[in-house]
């Protein structure tokens, strides 16, 4: 079963060897001695140390002559062997098979000899017809060999015996003691021949385990483990292997094996024939007698890089000296490393699925990769597996190894990236040129297709550049390209494209706006005035101070209603009108555009100017009790425009918020509110009202929130308890723990909350036991169709019990018709706010409406 190599170095061995790696490639060399298990044929057949032969012996020497090593052969008995080489007296095992647990103590080379297991029982044995019926039963094994973790791993240790070779254990089991012996079927079946046993046999099927021999070394021995790898590999192209092959198994063949049998071992043998021949294949080619050295010179000296990698543990079992030195790190950091360990992170997944590629093919692409070097350089690589090697099925095992060969293209991809660089990039300011702004002009043309989002080209030209180049040169000129190339990527997001199409022109592409193209000329607006400002800020040229001004005409894109050549056409010409409006601004191309972001932008200067001189009046809205009875009211703002008269919310609101401007109206509305709280607290009729005060989502988030409402509660006087803020389904899509939090201080003040538009957006009903609220007012779009869609009147249903199992109040809003009115009352509905009782009016008719309701009744 086993030889091993006890390594001596000048006297006792173990303690020489343990500490460190040996360099098997000096010069001075190191003395070998190897001990062969006692009988175990046919891989060890002696029982003392000058009688050691078997295959496996004859296959050390050969690979031990391969790698240039010293030895001299040692025989014990296999548990012995195994506790010398644990202990460090034993640094190599020839013929040990592999396991995780050995893994632990052992590094293995390529396994050269798979065989299973069988279990020999006497011929007249009738109990025994599979392992399993060993359960219970006296069983022998070679003590420590693999067929003894197997049977402790079945459970069956109380019943072992443990012999010291095969021989000793069949012997006893044909004088008829025990009831059987688990053992290498190989081994077995070589013993009962040699030790005529006729009364014995190997049970038909076979036994659970097999054992695939490798040389073993200890752990961290990376350097011998190479050399025996490499040396192994020779075996096999000079035909050593086949030829010891055919020696020591042949006989059994011919002998005892039936054709099925022996092929598991036939494979195997084939598995390391093929599986070590790696960057040896070529050498069949030629003379093999004297090509050894010259061909380990050409591996190790090939600018091309060679690796072995173990696909079990995917580790790396060997490699050339050109890897060595290309990536800087030594044979033992290499050796037993992971393979992936090699590659940059950012070629990893790459590496990664082309290696489950083969693993599921066999078949390996040529694929480019980076290696990550030991002094952080990145080695780009083309790869391609030089011969992958896969074991016929086998009952040990699908052992295989991959060899790879790896080419330097650094250089060529330096090349490439230059080429591409010039061919793509502007070499000025390293922007995109035309030719890749056509190309990702395209694209978007495509993505606005499938999104349906609109996207914006800016056509950007450097107002007098010309002048800057002639009066200063073109130096400063460059300076100046460059400097502005900067602002403009600053100015974007990274999907944008910014590309300078030559002299002082550049294009900005903008990507993903908004599916509505008001919105997305808005957007583009946005991006265009940033970019005014930004280039508009002095520049300064190697000590020069400059001032320089863009022109910028956009055009929009949807949908690929147009070609990149038009589009450019159109952002050309409309930078043409910036230039002919004064320069220094922008222009849309679209005439209709350009009057819906002027009337934008004009609305937007007259709502701060209104903001400012506070040109509001607020509206008030009566609610409703089951009564009739006014409860409370809802303010609503307008806008008192100059020329425009009366404004509505709609109009404004979205642009307030935009522009940040809700911001000071918010506060304004809500003071105003108050003070009509105070002033109606003294009024009877009044004084009971509670007023609702829409909040947006903008205002709520503000850190000072809470500080403002109570601060302006203060300085009105106003009552809280009849202040209710309304807050809507938007809010809550935003850190809901910070807006809990915000109305549970609001609240213990006494203020009140209301959920505005209850069910047209989002509502986790968790956050809604959360929230600290008291009413739920139902969209109006539920009440407009609730007496004719069943499903509106389902979703009033919902709400109002919702509601009220959570202790709200819920009102309908939208209320136009008695009958509406009616129909809430059956779905159990008490409160109201709509133009049946009341459309939105001014403070004197609202007050008016309250005491005429107060007379009739
Ligand atoms: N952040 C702030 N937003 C405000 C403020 N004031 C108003 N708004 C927001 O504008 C939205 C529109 O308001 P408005 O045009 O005033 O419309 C209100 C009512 O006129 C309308 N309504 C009420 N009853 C009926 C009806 O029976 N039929 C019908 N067609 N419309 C009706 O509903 C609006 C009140 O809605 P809500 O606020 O959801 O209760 C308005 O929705 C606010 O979002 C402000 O000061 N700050």
């Amino acid at each position: 079963m086993l030889v091993s190599i006890l390594m001596l170095v000048n006297g006792p061995v173990g303690a020489v060897i343990a500490s460190s790696e040996t360099d098997y490639r000096s010069d001075s060399r190191v003395t070998l001695v190897v001990g062969s298990e006692q009988q175990y044929p046919p891989f060890s057949t002696g029982m003392t140390d000058n009688s050691a032969g078997g295959f496996t012996v004859d296959l050390w020497k050969a690979v031990a002559k391969e790698a240039g090593l010293d030895y001299a052969i040692h025989v014990r008995p296999f548990h012995q062997l195994l506790q010398e080489f644990k202990d460090g007296k034993a640094d190599v095992l020839i013929n040990l098979a592999i396991s995780d647990e050995r893994r632990k103590f052992a590094d293995f080379t390529v396994p050269h000899v798979i065989v299973t297991g069988a279990v020999f029982v006497r011929k007249d044995n009738a109990t025994i017809l599979t392992e399993d019926d060993l359960a219970g039963k006296s069983v022998i094994v070679v003590n420590a060999d693999m067929a003894f973790d197997y049977a402790t791993s079945r459970g069956w240790t109380k019943q072992l015996v443990l012999v010291d070779t095969a021989a000793e254990g069949l012997q006893l089991l044909a004088s008829g003691k025990h009831d059987a012996m688990l053992l290498s079927k190989l081994t077995g079946m070589q013993t009962l021949q040699a030790e005529h046993l006729s009364n014995l046999k190997a049970l038909e099927l076979k036994a659970g385990f097999a054992q695939r021999f490798a040389f073993a070394v200890n752990k961290g021995q990376s350097e011998l483990l190479s050399r025996l790898n490499e040396a192994l590999a020779l075996t096999k192209s000079n035909g050593t292997y086949e030829a010891l092959y055919l020696k020591w198994f042949g006989v059994y063949e011919v002998r005892e094996a039936r054709l099925g049998d022996f092929s598991g071992y036939l494979l195997a043998a084939l598995t390391i024939l093929l599986a070590t021949a790696g960057y040896f294949f070529h050498r069949r080619q030629l003379d093999r007698a004297k090509a050894d050295n010259k061909y380990r010179d050409l591996y190790d000296q090939s600018p091309d890089m060679f690796l072995s990698v173990d696909l079990e543990s995917r580790n790396i079992i060997g490699c050339n000296q050109t890897l060595l030195t290309i990536t800087g790190y030594s044979r033992q950091q290499i050796i037993g490393s992971k393979a992936l360990s090699l590659c940059c992170p950012g070629s990893a997944a790459l590496a990664q699925s082309t290696f489950r590629q083969f693993l599921s093919t066999h078949e390996m692409p040529n694929v480019e990769l980076q290696l990550q070097c030991s002094d952080g350089r990145i080695v780009d690589v083309s790869v391609w597996a030089s011969a992958a090697f896969d074991a016929p099925a086998t009952d040990a095992d699908d052992y295989r190894i991959l060899h790879l060969a790896l080419r330097d293209i650094t250089l060529r991809k330096a090349a490439e990236e230059e080429i591409s660089q010039l061919a793509f990039f502007d070499s000025l300011t390293a922007l995109p040129n035309r030719r890749m702004l056509l190309d990702r002009l395209g694209r978007a043309l495509a993505s606005s297709l499938r999104t349906g989002r609109d996207g914006a080209l800016m056509f950007i030209d450097l107002d007098n550049f010309k002048a800057l180049n002639d009066t200063l040169g073109h130096d400063k000129g460059d300076l100046l390209l460059q400097q502005v190339a900067k602002r403009l990527a600053a100015s974007v997001r990274e999907v944008d494209t910014v590309a300078r199409l030559g002299g002082d022109e550049f294009v900005v592409m903008l990507e993903d706006l908004s599916e509505h193209s008001g919105s997305a000329a808005i957007q583009a607006e946005a991006i265009g005035e940033k970019i005014l400002t930004a280039l508009n800020v002095p520049y300064d040229l190697a000590g020069h101070a400059h001032h320089s001004t863009p022109s910028i005409g956009i055009t929009l894109f949807a949908q690929n209603k147009t070609n990149d050549a038009e589009l450019l056409k159109r952002a050309d010409l409309a930078m043409y009108q910036a230039k002919a409006a004064g320069r220094n601004t922008l222009r849309f191309f679209d005439p209709k555009i350009q009057d819906a972001v002027d009337a934008h932008a004009a609305l937007e200067v007259e709502l701060r100017n209104a903001v400012e001189q506070e040109d509001f009046v607020l509206y008030y809205q009566a609610q409703v009790d089951g009564n009739s009875t006014i409860t409370g009211v809802e303010v609503l703002v307008r806008w008192k425009h100059a020329q425009r008269g009366i404004v509505a919310p709609y109009e404004f609101i979205a642009l307030a918020e935009e522009t940040g401007l809700i911001l000071p109206l918010g506060n304004w509305v809500l003071d105003n509110a108050c003070r009509q709280l105070t002033s109606w607290a003294v009024q009877p009729g009044l004084a009971a009202l509670t007023i609702s005060v829409n909040v947006s989502a903008f205002q709520f988030q503000r850190p000072d929130f809470v500080d403002q409402v109570l601060a302006i509660l203060a300085s009105t006087g106003a009552n809280p308890a009849l202040l209710k803020l309304e807050i809507t389904e938007s809010l809550l899509l935003k850190d809901v723990e910070d807006i809990i939090l915000k109305m549970t201080v609001l609240q213990a003040q006494g203020v009140r909350f209301s959920l505005d538009d209850f069910g047209t957006g989002y509502s986790s009903l968790s956050y809604l036991k959360r929230l600290p609220l008291d009413q739920l007012k139902i969209d109006r779009s539920f009440v407009r169709d609730v007496l004719t869609d069943p499903n509106d009147a389902s979703i009033v249903r919902t709400i109002l019990a919702l509601g009220y199992s959570l202790g709200l109040t819920v009102i309908a809003e939208g209320v136009e018709t008695q009958a509406q009115r009616d129909f809430l009352a059956v779905l159990d509905c008490h409160d109201y706010q709509g133009y049946l009782f009341s459309k939105p009016v001014r403070l004197a008719e609202f007050e008016y409406l309250v005491s005429g309701l107060r007379e009739a009744a």
